[in-house]
């Protein structure tokens, strides 16, 4: 009831009730829940109500809620000043931790959020290349800048707005849309468009489609075709980054890209985003060079004692193998539950990202295969897991998220929350 109330006030005063899109719950036929508290793998609601969270904030809380060096570096921080606007150590250990952990970073920048992050690094390859044309894949998220919005995953796919009103057509024809996974497509922009692409830009694996891995051969075609036609490749980690690896989803792939976005992670649950990449690239910033990106309060001493924490915290010993077998056990229990029941669907998950598409196909490996999935099956099965204490995203085109904090409690109790909700489908 109190949710009910609260979300009637909202109604009134915020559009749509929310402050982003994707908190809604419309796409899954229900009203949303208000957040009162979190702590460990659990989110409490106003009613008092505990669910196990595998939203995560959508990403940054990959340490779990609370997690207390990341509390108590905030506390000891807010005391010595909250915002300066001014440089500090704690932007250069933050900026080069990411220089050491990621090899194709050598510069990297602070921004407040994944948005800024991409739309400047975007800036940047423009600026680089003299060209204005940028390549992106249907169905890939890459915040909400005018460009980007362009047939785009996440919240803009769920409410069925890909490509945003209010982006201006001389905007949008600059942005060139090719299919995920699919090197052809790309080729054809390169043969129609030469010498007037800027940069290649892609979630190098995409969850705001729900998760889809990148075969090998897609990533190294992109490296090659990039580099052949002078245009630069940039991998958008803002949700892979520091959560696939220490190193994001570089650490897993050989090939590098020439520029890197960031965010959620890499601000441990503060507004956040970097950008970053070769010296002979990020040099053209502002005040190094020309381009210019700027920002009251980036690298805000709060969000960088946030980040620093929380990545000294990933780079424990087995921390992401340890959160990758965590997140096997409960995926593909899911999996199995459904498989059991018969109810089609598959399973999507590379570490501690997972998605179980409600589809009738045998594989999902691009967007077309991800938008086959029964939306109304997956609105059933995500209120049936939320009645059963579970905090699931609320879109079938989202990315699940398994943090530090989940627990083998936590694990049987949201396999005993699957095996409920997939008798009622
Ligand atoms: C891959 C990716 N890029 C960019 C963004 C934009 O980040 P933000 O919401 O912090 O602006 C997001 C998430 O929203 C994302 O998942
Ligand atoms: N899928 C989005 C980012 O990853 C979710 C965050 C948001 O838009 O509020």
């Amino acid at each position: 009831m109190k949710s009910k109330k609260l979300f009637e006030r909202a109604i009134n005063c915020i559009p749509g009730g929310v402050n982003s899109p994707v908190r809604a719950f419309a796409s899954v036929e229900a009203d949303p829940v208000f957040i009162d508290s979190a702590y460990g793998s659990k989110i409490k609601d106003v009613e008092e109500n505990e669910y196990i969270d595998y939203v995560g904030s959508w990403g940054p809380m990959i340490l779990g809620h609370g997690y207390p060096s990341v509390v108590d570096a905030l506390l000891r921080q807010m005391v010595k000043g909250i915002s300066y606007g001014a440089p500090t150590e704690l932007e250069v250990e933050l900026a080069q931790m990411v220089c050491e952990r990621v090899p194709s970073v050598e510069l990297v920048r602070m921004v407040n959020s994944g948005t800024e992050a991409t739309m400047s690094a975007i800036r940047v390859a423009r600026g680089y290349t003299k060209r204005d044309k940028i390549v992106k894949f249907e169905g890939c998220y890459h915040g909400h800048s005018d460009g980007l919005l362009v047939k785009a995953g996440s919240g803009a796919l769920t409410y069925g707005v890909p490509t945003s009103p209010g982006v201006p057509e001389d905007y949008a024809k600059n942005t060139l849309t090719a299919q995920f996974n699919d090197l052809e497509s790309v080729k054809e922009l390169f043969v129609q468009n030469e010498g007037e692409i800027a940069c290649v830009i892609l979630e190098p694996v995409p969850g705001n489609m729900g998760v889809i891995e990148p075969t090998k051969e897609f990533l190294s075609g992109l490296r090659h075709l990039t580099q052949s036609y002078g245009s630069l490749l940039v991998f958008d980690e803002v949700m892979s980054g520091f959560r696939l690896s220490p190193a994001g989803f570089q650490g897993l792939s050989d090939v590098m890209p020439d520029l890197t976005t960031f965010g959620k992670v890499i601000g441990g649950g503060l507004p956040v985003g970097a950008y970053g990449g070769k010296q002979e690239i990020m040099s053209l910033v502002s005040p190094a060079g020309p381009v210019y990106q700027a920002g009251t309060l980036s690298g805000n001493p709060l969000a960088m004692v946030a980040g620093i924490e929380t990545l000294k915290a990933t780079a424990a010993p087995d921390f992401y193998s340890k959160l990758g077998q965590t997140s096997s056990i409960i995926a593909q229990g899911m999996s199995d539950i459904l498989k059991e029941a018969g109810v089609a669907h598959v399973l999507n998950q590379l570490g501690s990202m997972f998605t179980i598409f409600f589809t009738e196909r045998s594989q999902v490996t691009n967007f077309a295969d991800a938008t086959s999935s029964d939306t109304k099956r997956f609105g059933a099965y995500f209120r049936n897991m939320l009645q059963n204490g579970v905090y699931l995203p609320a879109s079938q085109f989202e990315a699940c998220f398994v943090s530090g904090a989940h627990s083998e409690k936590d694990v049987d109790a949201t396999l005993e929350a699957c095996r409920k909700a997939t008798k009622t489908l």
